[in-house]
């Protein structure tokens, strides 16, 4: 199908040569073109130029965007959006008292999520995790990493997997997937965390290998879930099945997960709402991208990832939802690039990089997603009339997007 957009008030993030990710001062400049046109084909942006310069494009369903912005759709490289039921009662208990880690430790958090999980069959989990998807796309989302781990059995970590290929079989969205079954220790292994490793590395990720179900392989590395050593071990066992590393650390506490998972070259390294100045020389002149979850901060109320000094130090930054059951039920990137902004002091030109170019490399999609460069997927937001592209953060609670478009087509 072929599709023109004329008129564009302003096409955002319009790179001929685009870069695999953006640091430091490069993550101030937004390129842009005002008075634009793009030319969509067969899902591929084919040109885009200014509307003194527009050549004949007869015959081809053509969108007038006059006063609205055009720019690429959101990557959001963390998200776990297939789980099932909720964790509401949890959010009420926290809103009277108890920590997170409090919950956590009565049997609430992520193993409460795994209980209902394995109750339910794979034909709903994908039903409940297709509403969500269905709504991240009508957000603007257009590619999104998902992720397991609230499976926690060879059964219920496989029938995510499952539900997660299933999702990327029948909507344009880009998928990308990742083993997390290092997310919590289950209940049937209290006390013996090292024989759910074993299970990890000898049953599961064989099996995950076989099916092809995942890209990545992740682990949760924190206090009183798995350590540094843990994540070494997971990582290795995840390689030899040709499974890059992407992990979560440094949310609660600074343990030496980001040193590891850079000496593993890990393609990120996710939450960091603890940093130390150890942890961000780390990273410097390393391949793993740091990504910061702000609405996990917003929800948890505990400090936002320090991305003013991680992009200050000269350092990549990626933004993503992280939506889940338990500290982010939200997967809004329009949200995410509003409360970096607000909480975290980027500039609107630093937030939209961070979720659109490098959110597309903390994806492995460099080559295709993210800017508007001849030969990426059409993967487009049109907004409503707006003055400007710092009114997107700005007017933040407001719907301000017109349309979506995922590999060249509308979303409904
Ligand atoms: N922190 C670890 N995992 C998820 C939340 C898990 C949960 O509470 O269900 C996260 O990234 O925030
Ligand atoms: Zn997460």
């Amino acid at each position: 199908m072929k599709l023109l957009l004329t008129h564009i008030k302003e096409l955002l993030q319009v790179r001929e040569n685009c870069p695999a990710k953006l640091s430091g001062e490069e993550m101030k400049v937004l390129p842009t073109l005002k008075n634009a046109w793009v030319f969509i084909n067969h899902g591929v942006i084919e040109d885009y130029g200014t509307m003194d310069k527009m050549g004949p494009h007869q015959g081809f369903k053509t969108l007038d965007c006059s006063g609205k912005m055009v720019l690429p759709a959101w990557c959001d490289s963390h998200s776990h959006i297939v789980y099932a039921g909720n964790r509401e009662q949890e959010f009420v208990d926290r809103i009277n008292g108890l920590s997170y880690q409090e919950i956590a430790e009565k049997g609430g958090g992520i193993v409460n999520s795994a209980k209902k999980l394995q109750e339910t069959s794979e034909e709903d989990l994908y039903h409940q995790s297709a509403a969500r998807l269905e709504e991240v796309m009508r957000l603007g989302t257009g590619a999104i990493e998902i992720k397991s781990g609230y499976g926690l059995t060879t059964d219920a970590e496989l029938k995510m997997l499952r539900v997660a290929k299933k999702l990327s079989e029948e909507y344009p969205i880009t998928i990308k997937t990742t083993f997390l079954g290092a997310h919590a220790i289950p209940t049937e292994y209290k006390g013996n965390k090292d024989g759910y490793l074993d299970l990890l590395c000898n049953e599961m990720l064989p099996k995950i290998a076989e099916e092809k179900l995942a890209d990545y392989v992740d682990i949760f590395c924190e206090e009183g879930y798995f350590s540094v050593a843990d994540m070494e071990r997971i990582l290795s066992e995840g390689k030899k099945h040709n499974l890059i590393p992407k992990v979560h650390v440094n949310q609660f506490n600074s343990i030496g997960g980001i040193a590891a998972a850079v000496k593993h070259n890990a393609l990120s390294v996710d939450h960091l709402e603890v940093l130390t100045d150890e942890d961000l020389e780390v990273l410097k002149n390393s391949i793993t991208m740091p990504v910061a979850l702000p609405s996990c901060s917003y929800f948890l109320s505990i400090p936002y990832t320090p991305g003013r000094k991680i992009i200050d130090a000269g350092l990549s930054l990626a933004l993503a939802t992280d939506y889940n059951p338990g500290s982010t039920p939200s997967g809004n990137m329009n949200f995410v690039v509003a409360t970096a902004c607000i909480k975290m002091r980027l500039t609107p030109e630093e937030a939209i990089n961070a979720a659109t170019i490098n959110g597309a490399y903390a994806m492995g999609l460099s080559k295709t997603h993210g800017s508007i460069t001849k030969g990426k997927m059409a993967n487009l937001i049109i907004t409503k009339e707006i003055p400007s592209y710092g009114y997107l953060p700005y007017a933040f609670g407001s719907n301000l997007i017109d349309s979506v478009i995922i590999n060249g087509k509308e979303v409904k």
